[in-house]
């Protein structure tokens, strides 16, 4: 039985985390955390668990969450995560942090994208990306894991076979991506009040998104060429979902048969993606732990298409994957549904 505990129990992905480990009979979920002083019953915050989860969300220290637990999740917000998980670390625990806080490799690269100094600044450079379609091997041993942001992994899920081929040019690539709202999380903001963002589709954070040091750090080690994407996310009327649709440019020419073969190979024997033929769509992955991809020309122009749900394959779908591979569970253990 492996114990495990939840941190930002209250947030949306953490109510993907307990549902999917709720699956896994091998799995005891001890400990959920939340600042709140009233110590809430998970089933008050998350109806939906009402009589599947008896325990309440507690403030407790890292000490108090490692003589629980062998595992944590950690579903903070940035900055709020970094500043836990040493102490998780010290104390014994595996982690798996599904916030940014590890996930660059430059402590100057961080502070540049998310204007605060990082407190943990060795840990950087060293801790496994956990995208376990580029990098199973080194997920099994690691003692803590930065879980993918969800555009980033719908990005680079979609782009990683052509980077590895060298069959699209390294720079001027387009990313349009659009996600639901429950990306932006469960804390109240002015965007996210449904008549600011209902009806309206609006992008954001042009030319400033924190994910894009992120995919072009990651597409860079994966293509060994100096990645540079032009990255535009848009806020979509929708719960949840993300649609990247993608403009790369080919390095030579090459049929949409051919690369679809690239991508079948590229991603055998990895059971979460699926390449598909027709242009994927957000409807077809809600509530799954898939990542459909496929392609298509306008005249020359290849364009790549990838979807997701920001919640499970971009948050807690994936962080299970590499929970499952560090736990020596089989990487689908309660993603299948
Ligand atoms: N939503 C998504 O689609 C994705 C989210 N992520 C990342 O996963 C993590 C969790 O996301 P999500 O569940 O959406 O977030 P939420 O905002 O829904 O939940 C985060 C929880 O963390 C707790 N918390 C603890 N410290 C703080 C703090 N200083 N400021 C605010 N909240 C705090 C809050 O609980 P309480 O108030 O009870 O203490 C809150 O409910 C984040 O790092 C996010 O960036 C990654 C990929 C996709
Ligand atoms: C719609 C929306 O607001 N989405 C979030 C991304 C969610 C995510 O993946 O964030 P992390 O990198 O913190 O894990 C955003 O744009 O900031």
């Amino acid at each position: 039985m492996t114990k495990v505990a939840i941190m930002g129990a209250t947030g949306y992905a953490a109510l993907e985390l307990i549902k999917i480990l709720l699956r896994n009979s091998d799995v005891e979920i001890v400990a959920l955390t939340s600042r709140s002083e009233e110590a809430p019953h998970i089933s008050e915050i998350h109806p939906c668990l009402e009589g599947r989860l008896d325990l309440r969300c507690e403030a407790l220290t890292s000490a108090e969450i490692a003589d629980r637990a062998d595992f944590v999740f950690c579903a903070l917000p940035h900055v709020a995560s970094m500043e836990v998980i040493p102490d998780l670390l010290a104390d014994g625990c595996r982690v798996v942090d599904l916030s940014a806080d590890y996930r660059l490799s430059d402590p100057a690269v961080y502070e540049k994208w998310y204007h605060h100094v990082h407190i943990d600044p060795t840990r950087l450079g060293s801790t496994v990306y956990g995208l376990p379609e580029l990098w199973a091997d080194k997920i099994p041993s690691a003692d803590l894991i930065a879980n993918p942001g969800c555009y980033t992994s719908t990005a680079i899920l979609g782009l990683a076979p052509l980077m590895a081929e060298g069959l699209v040019e390294p720079t001027g690539i387009i990313i349009d991506a659009k996600s639901g709202v429950s990306g932006a999380g469960r804390n109240p903001k002015l965007g996210t009040l449904y008549p600011e963002c209902n009806e309206s589709i609006t992008a954001y954070g042009v030319g400033t998104h924190r994910h894009t040091p992120e995919i072009e750090e990651v597409l860079t080690t994966v293509g060994g060429k100096d990645v540079k994407v032009t990255f535009t996310p848009h806020l979509t009327p929708m719960n949840r979902g993300i649609l990247a649709t993608m403009y790369p440019r080919l390095t030579k020419a090459i049929s949409r048969d051919a690369l679809l073969d690239v991508y079948r190979s590229f991603y055998q024997g990895k059971p979460f993606v699926r390449v598909i033929d027709r242009i994927p769509a957000t409807k077809n992955v809600a509530g799954t732990n898939y990542c459909d991809i496929s392609v298509q020309f306008a005249g020359d122009q290849l364009i790549v298409f990838s979807a997701t749900d920001n919640l499970i394959k971009g948050a807690a779908g994936v962080a299970i994957q590499n929970f499952n591979l560090m736990a020596g569970y089989p990487e689908t253990a309660g993603l299948i549904v």
